[in-house]
């Protein structure tokens, strides 16, 4: 099975175009819980321009209360410090997620749009990883589909990779030709990393067209999904999104 892990920062970002709580992000993260999502995840940005410290700890919180579900923290480990944020690895280490993901954004960036470059980021990412291991916490890196540095993720202590899947999606809603191309570059990755005895994630862009042939992936154990979530959700209802993803996931 497949699992979801419902990423809030979408529901962060309505709240916060105005004074007060409202959404309220814990609300709605219960709301994806309920309706059977197996996780919930978020990405404090140092800009919190969405999710602020304060989600992440009453996240935290919330899905320790709950069996069988997974709490995942994502983000940049070299991100400095800077007002209210106290740096990933702090935010980390405080609330202890079940699984930290750490993604090479740069502080300026829209949005995620890259894995990492483990050639020239092992050396400061051994003991990071190493430290978030020893606090009992799963490690993923964002990758992209590079058998070589899938190979460094090994190296460097990593658990699982998460697949970076932004140009699936982006050639999934284009031309055919190059969509093969890269679901099978994809899944020989996937493969790889099976292989060297890595767990799989996958996550960006994710959306109930492209899924139904993103879910055969070779030994996929989890993606996360936000922004097509909480656009089906203006649609459907926030039930309704994640039970139609999670119906995806099965194949139905
Ligand atoms: C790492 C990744 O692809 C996403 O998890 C990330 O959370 C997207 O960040 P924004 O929601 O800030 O675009
Ligand atoms: N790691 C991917 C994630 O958490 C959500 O990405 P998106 O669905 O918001 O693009």
């Amino acid at each position: 099975m497949i699992a979801l892990s419902a990423n809030l920062n979408k529901i962060a970002l309505i709240r916060n175009a105005r004074e007060g709580n409202f959404p309220d992000v814990i609300t709605h993260g219960r709301v994806c819980l309920d309706a059977g999502a197996q996780g919930l995840t978020v990405h404090p940005r140092p800009d919190q321009r969405h999710i602020r410290p304060g989600d992440v700890r009453n996240l935290a919180a919330l899905c320790r209360e709950r069996q069988d579900t997974e709490f995942n923290v994502e983000g940049n480990p070299f991100a400095k410090p800077s007002g209210g944020y106290p740096g990933l690895m702090a935010l980390v280490l405080e609330t202890l997620p079940d699984q930290c993901t750490l993604v090479p954004d740069s502080s300026d960036q829209l949005t995620s749009d890259h894995g990492f470059n483990l050639k020239l980021d092992s050396a400061r990412l051994l003991p990071l990883i190493a430290e978030l291991k020893s606090a009992g916490i799963r490690v993923s890196l964002f990758m992209d589909p590079d058998l070589e540095q899938i190979s460094l993720a090994r190296d460097v202590g990593a658990d699982r990779i998460e697949l970076y899947t932004g140009p699936y999606a982006q050639a999934a809603s284009g031309q055919h030709r190059a969509l093969n191309d890269i679901f099978a570059a994809h899944c020989a990755a996937a493969e790889h990393a099976l292989q060297l005895g890595l767990g799989v994630n996958a996550g960006h862009d994710l959306n109930l067209v492209n899924l139904p042939r993103y879910r055969t992936l070779p030994g996929l154990q989890e993606v996360s999904i936000g922004h097509a979530l909480v656009v089906d959700a203006i649609g459907m209802g926030l039930e309704n999104a994640v039970k139609a993803y999670l119906d995806c996931l099965a194949g139905n």
